[in-house]
């Protein structure tokens, strides 16, 4: 069975492998995340989900039967891309864009191996209910907000906010569980080993 590498820092992700029983090795790579001009949210999650795989294969002394996974979580508003906030401020304006409207999450995951890379972009629908402005300055405070792609975690505190979820609840969090045991599978690695 090929040796799963995880190219990411993202401990969600770790967590999310470690929850359906596979197996892995996590690397550090390092990709620049800006847009492209006129780039859409769909093919830059995409993108950088392929760019993190295949830059975690080239820090592989010996990639022989090696398999790395990269993925990319993006909240898209009105056509716009809500990645992981610069400072208070632009949390705060994310969050309060985000207050009493439905914003559509996109994660992508890319498997590489050899000359081989499959990608696949799940997207899922989260409607927010109204934040009040203390809420907002509590939230930040909490720490929460600082890592997560529009300033939010559904598996933490954020969870108050949210009213709806439609589509994959593991891919908001950070990896859709579902298509990832499907990909994996076609690299011959299956989920569920812890079971023996
Ligand atoms: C929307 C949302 C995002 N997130 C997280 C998942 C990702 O870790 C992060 C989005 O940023 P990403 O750039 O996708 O990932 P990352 O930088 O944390 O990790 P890496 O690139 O090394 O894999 O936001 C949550 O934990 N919960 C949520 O509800």
């Amino acid at each position: 069975m090929a040796t799963l590498y995880l190219a990411s820092g993202s401990p969600r992700r770790r967590e999310l492998l470690a929850q359906i029983g596979v197996p892995h090795i996590t690397l550090i790579a390092s990709i620049d995340e800006s847009a492209l001009p006129g780039e859409t949210a769909n093919a830059y999650v995409e993108r950088l989900a392929r760019e993190k795989a295949l830059a975690g294969l080239a820090t592989l002394a010996e990639a022989g039967d090696a398999c790395v996974l990269g993925a990319d979580t993006a909240v898209v508003l009105d056509g716009r891309i809500l990645g992981k906030p610069t400072d208070r401020d632009d949390a705060l304006a994310m969050l309060a864009a985000l207050s009493g409207r439905e914003h559509e999450v996109l994660t992508a995951v890319a498997l590489a191996a050899g000359g081989r890379c499959e990608t696949r972009v799940v997207a899922s629908w989260v409607r927010f209910r109204e934040i009040a402005r203390s809420e907002l300055d509590a939230y930040w405070a909490s720490g929460e907000p600082a890592d997560k792609a529009g300033s939010y975690a559904i598996q933490g505190l954020g969870a108050v906010f949210v009213s709806r979820v439609e589509g994959s609840y593991s891919a908001v969090v950070g990896l859709p569980l579902l298509e990832t045991a499907e990909m994996l599978a076609g690299f011959g690695i299956p989920c569920w080993q812890h079971l023996g």
